[in-house]
């Protein structure tokens, strides 16, 4: 059996084009990024039966769909997650989600106290929609979704409608179902900090094409990667806890680097997800005895690029090219110290963040 999803599109909708030919993994959150009318909930659509454009699309080994074969939706093992809930407001929560599982036949290797448990909704279970937050009824339309023992989960910003603490308070359940569930989940966004705390795997998208498409750090610290312009640009690394010290300082082993954070809610050996963002690094010809920085670590600078007329990105390697992130720094700066790609320099960092436990 195929470990793949293939989605492999090549038509028009209206004056559209989309043409993407895509092999994502089976495990994890895929990322579908990129500006508004590039073609994301056009390709969920199309996985979902929704949209019939030309190609071929393969999950797990299962053909929904090629030169001859093109499942209905309602044949498609797919459970789907749209930017506001749409739940029935005369069932209880407890009805939502069983609504959810009578609606397959297949057989039921996700169960119902599994789901409540995982999206915290056993206290909500006898609510009626109308009483709960937006978040709430968020959790409870994946947990819906997911009682249709789908081998697919789409999501369509999901979290676009929430604000900022009902996002804060729904995303450890989105990283719950990521190591508590098997079920690929191909996720839409135009957020960055969303991709940052949830994708493995990251598709961008322009105007109905992939420009990119790989494991989250290769894509965003690719060295032709368009994103490095943006002012936000971060890299994100996964790593492990190796120790927490007495001051609270903990030490994550990530690649071939290791860096010192904040250790508060970190245990030693519990693996994480930590950002650099490049705005947050500055280089030096040589380690400062007397700098209040933590993290000062060898790099080779393995590629320039300029940002507008006075700012200068720099991509570096702290090891064997892999763990790459990015210094965003004054083009006096680069100036000044005379920067050239191949040379060796300290790379100096000033704030490292665990933007996820995983
Ligand atoms: N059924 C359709 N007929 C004609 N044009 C369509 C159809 N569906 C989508 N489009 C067009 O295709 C383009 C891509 O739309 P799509 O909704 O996939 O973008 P998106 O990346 O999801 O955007 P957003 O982030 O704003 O939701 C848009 O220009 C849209 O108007």
């Amino acid at each position: 059996m195929s470990d793949r999803i293939k989605i492999a599109l090549d038509g028009r909708l209206g004056n559209f084009n989309l043409n993407v030919d895509l092999a994502l993994p089976m495990r994890g959150i895929s990322a579908l990024f990129g500006p508004s009318g590039c073609g994301k909930t056009s390709i969920l659509r199309s996985v979902a039966g929704l949209n019939r454009i030309p190609g071929t699309i393969q999950v797990g080994g299962e053909t929904w769909q090629n030169h001859t074969v093109f499942l209905p939706t309602h044949r498609r093992p797919i459970g789907y997650v749209f930017q506001e809930a749409s739940l029935f407001p005369h069932l209880s929560v407890r009805q939502n989600l069983l609504y959810g599982a009578k609606r397959t036949r297949s057989p039921g290797v996700i169960r119902f106290d599994d789901v409540a448990e995982l999206l915290g909704l056993g206290r909500l279970i006898d609510r009626s929609p109308a009483n709960l937050s937006g978040g709430e009824r968020q959790r409870v339309a994946i947990g819906r979704a997911l009682l249709s023992q789908p081998s697919l989960l789409l999501m369509d910003e999901p979290l676009s409608a929430l604000d900022r603490q009902a996002k804060d308070e729904i995303l450890p359940y989105f990283e719950a179902l990521h190591t508590g569930l098997k079920i690929p989940i191909l996720f839409v966004t135009h957020d960055i900090a969303e991709v940052e705390r949830l994708a493995d795997h990251l598709v961008l998208l322009r105007e109905g094409k992939a420009v990119a498409s790989g494991p989250l750090n290769e894509v965003l610290s690719a060295p032709d990667s368009p994103l490095f312009a943006r002012s936000d640009f971060a890299a994100v690394l996964g790593g492990r806890v190796e120790r927490i010290d007495p001051d609270g300082i903990a030490t994550v082993q990530s690649d071939n680097m290791r860096l010192l954070v904040l250790g508060d809610r970190l245990q030693p050996g519990e693996p994480v997800r930590v950002r650099i963002a490049a705005s947050d690094v500055s280089i030096a010809r040589s380690r400062a005895a007397d700098s209040s920085i933590l993290n000062a670590l060898p790099v080779r600078i393995i590629r320039i690029d300029d940002i507008g007329a006075h700012e200068t990105s720099l991509l570096l390697d702290p090891g064997n090219g892999t763990g790459l992130f990015r210094a965003r720094i004054s083009r006096r700066s680069a100036m000044r110290l005379a920067l050239r790609e191949g040379e060796d320099v300290i790379a100096q960092i000033k704030s490292v963040s665990i933007v996820a436990n995983r």
